[in-house]
């Protein structure tokens, strides 16, 4: 389980969290949604320890500020697609697949053939030759073969055509049915349809969380996030 309380964060001067308080229980997707610069992004870098912040993120019952940031997510079996996906466009699929993990076993060959036989057939290839779609698979396949605890998934639907956004979605429930996901998302109803839970953020603050089967409520909370926060801040 990931629990993050009063949660502020900094870009020098600037204030972009301000009292973040979510948590994600254990098996559970939650999703965060909310505009452009809303926090998402920086939310996800507080996990990681890439921005100066306060407040405490367990996870497991463990503080994470007291792991370095290279550590936290190996140590916590945590694994991040990052909004851009994070590719080395100089190195080949498999490369990018192995960067900062170890050769691909046997096992890992038999899980990407099964889970994403497009690309079990062009691992020797650089993976700036496949499309945005594909090398969204790559961030996927990449992140779901360190068999993590806690998946983050940042913006992957962002960038790509509607239909291979189902794709990639349709990946993500084959190949990743019982995880720990924190999914921060812009497309609201794709987030609703993956997620149990949703919170909603604008300008740095949470403005207020939704079941995911809860339409009525998800479409109140998504008109204060989009629209008009001060109607939920009141
Ligand atoms: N490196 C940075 N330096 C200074 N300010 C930053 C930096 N990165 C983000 N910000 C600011 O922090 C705020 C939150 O940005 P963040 O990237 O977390 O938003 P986001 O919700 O992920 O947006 P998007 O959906 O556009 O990616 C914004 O006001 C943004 O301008």
């Amino acid at each position: 389980m990931l629990a993050i309380n009063d949660l502020n964060a900094w870009y020098g001067q600037t204030q972009a969290l301000f009292d973040v308080t979510l948590t994600v229980e254990t098996g559970q997707t939650v999703a965060l949604v909310g505009t452009n610069g809303a926090g998402k992004t920086t939310l996800v870098r507080s996990i990681l320890g890439l921005v100066r912040s306060t407040g405490t993120i367990q996870f497991d019952g463990a503080e994470l500020s007291t792991v370095p940031p290279h550590r936290r997510s190996r140590k916590h079996g945590m694994s991040v697609v990052p909004e851009g996906r994070g590719m080395l466009n100089s190195l080949t699929v498999q490369e990018n697949l192995e960067l900062g993990y170890r050769r691909l076993s046997a096992q890992d060959r038999d899980f990407i053939e099964r889970s994403f036989p497009r690309l079990s057939r062009r691992l020797a290839e650089k993976v700036s030759n496949l499309s945005g779609g594909e090398q969204q698979m790559v961030a996927l396949c990449r992140a779901f073969i360190r068999r993590p605890k806690f998946l983050i998934l940042d913006e992957p639907s962002l960038g790509l055509a509607p239909i291979v956004v189902d794709d990639v979605y349709s990946q993500l429930r084959e190949a990743w049915s019982s995880g720990t996901t924190l999914l921060v998302e812009q497309d609201v109803e794709r987030a609703r349809q993956a997620s149990d839970v949703m919170f909603f953020i604008a300008a740095g603050h949470i403005l207020g969380t939704a079941r995911s089967s809860d339409k009525a409520e998800v479409d109140r909370m998504t008109r204060a996030a989009f629209m008009d926060s001060s109607a939920v801040r009141g």
